[in-house]
């Protein structure tokens, strides 16, 4: 698959998968999730890789979710929501190899989605993270809310939904939401390190070790894959178009009226 929206780069046993859409602040539209997942698959069975990065193009952000500017009661590929999230989600679990989230700037919406699914998190002290949905009229309903609250706690979570906050690296890094954090000019030094260390230890024991990390929160995948046939039908509604205008027209919703 030739690759427009994402880099791709192997070398040393580390694939690393950018997202190469700055001007977008990283949003995946239907293509980019499509090229992920061709990604992830080829570097996760790809015997010589032992481990996989997952970045952000620029110092602006890591990934801020869905592209809004692609979402018309609905985005534009293919997938119950019309993009296949549930796919790429799965695919950084299902790949037997570890995947290191590398957070270079915001990691937003289905971006802190993708931080969540990633088996370790490394970010800049200038990352900052945060769910949006309820604030343009969307939800991820499974691994981003249920999958969340089993890595920062329950409370937490709920927190993170309920009030659409902004949260520091440092605070990411107290609830558990990133395993480092470093600064801006040693985050591909702290990064290499962390592989490295990876890389000296035993391929199948990290891919059955990760198997059954994955075994224990399997059943969230079931959960979420019902929750995109009701948020399929939420984004018919005037309600979340609403936050989605608002949200292109630089303007605050009025989800009330
Ligand atoms: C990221 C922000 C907090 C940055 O704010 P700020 O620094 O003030 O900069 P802005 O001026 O707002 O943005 C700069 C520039 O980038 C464009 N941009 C940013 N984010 C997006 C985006 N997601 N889509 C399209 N474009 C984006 C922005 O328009 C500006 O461009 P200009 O040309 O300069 O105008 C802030 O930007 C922000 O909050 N962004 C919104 C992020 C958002 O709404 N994300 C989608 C959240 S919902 C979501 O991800 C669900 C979709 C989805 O993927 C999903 C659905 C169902 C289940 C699961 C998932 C899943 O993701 O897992």
């Amino acid at each position: 698959m030739d690759y427009t929206d994402i880099l791709y780069h192997a070398g040393g046993g580390v694939a690393t998968i950018t997202i190469n859409r700055p001007q977008k602040y990283n949003a995946f539209r239907g293509r980019t999730c499509e090229e992920l997942i061709d990604a992830l698959n080829r570097a996760g069975w790809d015997k010589a890789i032992g481990v996989v990065v997952l970045t952000g193009a620029g110092d602006k952000a890591f990934c801020t979710g869905g592209d809004q500017s692609a979402h018309d009661g609905g985005y534009d590929g293919r997938g119950t929501i019309g993009l296949p999230v549930e796919e790429l989600q799965s695919a950084i679990r299902d790949i037997p190899k570890p995947v290191i989230a590398r957070v270079n700037g915001y990691a937003i919406g289905g971006g802190n989605v993708l931080v969540t699914c990633c088996d370790l998190a490394i970010a800049s002290e200038t990352a900052i993270f945060g769910q949006v949905g309820p604030k343009v009229g969307s939800v991820d309903p499974g691994f981003g809310t249920a999958l969340l609250s089993r890595v920062v706690g329950e409370k937490r979570a709920r927190e993170i939904w309920m009030l659409c906050r902004r949260y520091s690296a440092q605070q990411a890094l107290d609830m558990g939401l990133v395993n480092a954090v470093a600064p801006p000019a040693e985050l591909d030094a702290e990064v290499a390190r962390w592989c490295q260390e990876v890389l000296a230890l035993s391929p199948t024991a990290l891919a059955i070790a990760k198997r059954s990390f994955n075994a224990d929160s399997e059943s969230i995948r079931g959960i979420g894959a019902l929750g995109m046939q009701a948020l399929s039908l939420f984004y018919q509604t005037e309600e979340s178009r609403e936050g989605v205008n608002a949200f292109l027209e630089k303007r605050k919703p009025d989800f009330r009226r």
